[in-house]
């Protein structure tokens, strides 16, 4: 087992990552340290207001800068991490796949278009490109997947986060609501996880996680809140079925460089680089 794990070290892949936010700088800082081995930082795509930090921080690696996704050296690059938004899933997932790419879908939202993930994932097949999806802000997915084995009969979302986090995201704006006053609890959004992932596209990628795992993003049901005294983002899974019921709850610190992500996500995002480049012997789901 020693030895498989060193030989799997050895193979080396290009990464391209798009994005220079929160999430993005985790990663870049995680391949410098060396966390993940086995990853080479191959290209960065930002916006131009958005690299002047990570260009800081990523100085002294070779490493290709652009702002426009369409310009990456595609020949050379095997793993592109996407941590930039749903947009970016939508306008670049296939043709990243059609070219045999492998690649970390962060923003889940964006595949909750139905036609538009058989697509990907027919195209995927044809390729070989293998789609990292991680769990993100939530977990519990092995057990929503288990009880899909079976009859899974209701999955519910209930999120809370600060106003202050969900105050940007176009449901909000569109409805013209105002929260700069809110004393207590308000309840924003009751619908499912299709609609929830539109509503608020940088929040409610749990929800389209949570929904591919399950019964589908039309049947899994959602509500969110605003919540103005808590410091958490929080997450409640309510499920049941044939096999019993379960409940979960994630408490998640905010990212301290994005408070509307969890820190946890970019634990998530780790991990799941980990184990894809063979650093653990062990594949956990
Ligand atoms: N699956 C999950 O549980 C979670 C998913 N997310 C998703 O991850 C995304 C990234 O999260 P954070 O890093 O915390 O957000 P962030 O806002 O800190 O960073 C996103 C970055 O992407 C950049 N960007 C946007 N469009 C781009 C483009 N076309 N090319 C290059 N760069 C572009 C922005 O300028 C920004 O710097 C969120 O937008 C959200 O969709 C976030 C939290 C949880
Ligand atoms: O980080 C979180 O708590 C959830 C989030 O933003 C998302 O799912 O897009």
């Amino acid at each position: 087992m020693f030895l498989i794990q060193n030989l799997l070290e050895v193979i080396i892949m290009n990464v391209a990552i798009i994005g220079c936010g929160n999430i993005a700088t985790y990663v870049v800082n995680s391949i410098l340290k060396g966390d993940i081995k086995g990853l080479r930082l191959h290209s960065i795509v930002g916006t131009p207001r958005r690299t002047e930090y990570l260009k800081e921080i990523a100085a002294h690696a070779e490493c290709n800068w652009t702002t426009d996704v369409s310009s990456l050296k595609w020949e050379d690059i095997d793993l592109i991490i996407e941590a930039a938004g749903q947009k970016v899933v939508r306008d670049y997932l296939l043709s990243f796949i059609n070219r045999g790419k492998h690649v970390l879908v962060i923003s889940i939202g964006a595949l909750t278009d139905i036609d538009f993930f058989k697509t990907v994932y027919t195209a995927a097949k044809k390729s070989g490109s293998q789609i990292l999806l991680p769990s993100g802000a939530i977990g519990g997915l092995d057990a929503i997947r288990n009880a899909a084995m079976g009859e899974l009969s209701s999955v519910e979302l209930t999120t809370k986060k600060h106003p202050d986090s969900l105050k940007s995201a176009p449901y909000i704006m569109e409805n013209g609501i105002d929260m700069d006053d809110l004393q207590e609890d308000y309840e924003l959004f009751r619908g499912n996880a299709l609609d929830a992932a539109k509503a608020f596209p940088a929040n409610l990628n749990v929800a389209a996680a949570l929904s591919l795992a399950g019964i589908g993003p039309e049947q899994t049901m959602v509500k969110i809140i605003a919540s103005p005294h808590i410091e958490m983002n929080t997450h409640e899974i309510r499920a049941t079925g044939d096999f019993g019921n379960f409940y979960f709850q994630f408490e998640n610190k905010p990212s301290p460089r994005n408070i509307k992500s969890s820190y946890l996500v970019n634990l998530s995002v780790l991990r799941v680089l980990r184990d894809f480049c063979g650093n653990r012997g062990v594949f956990y789901n």
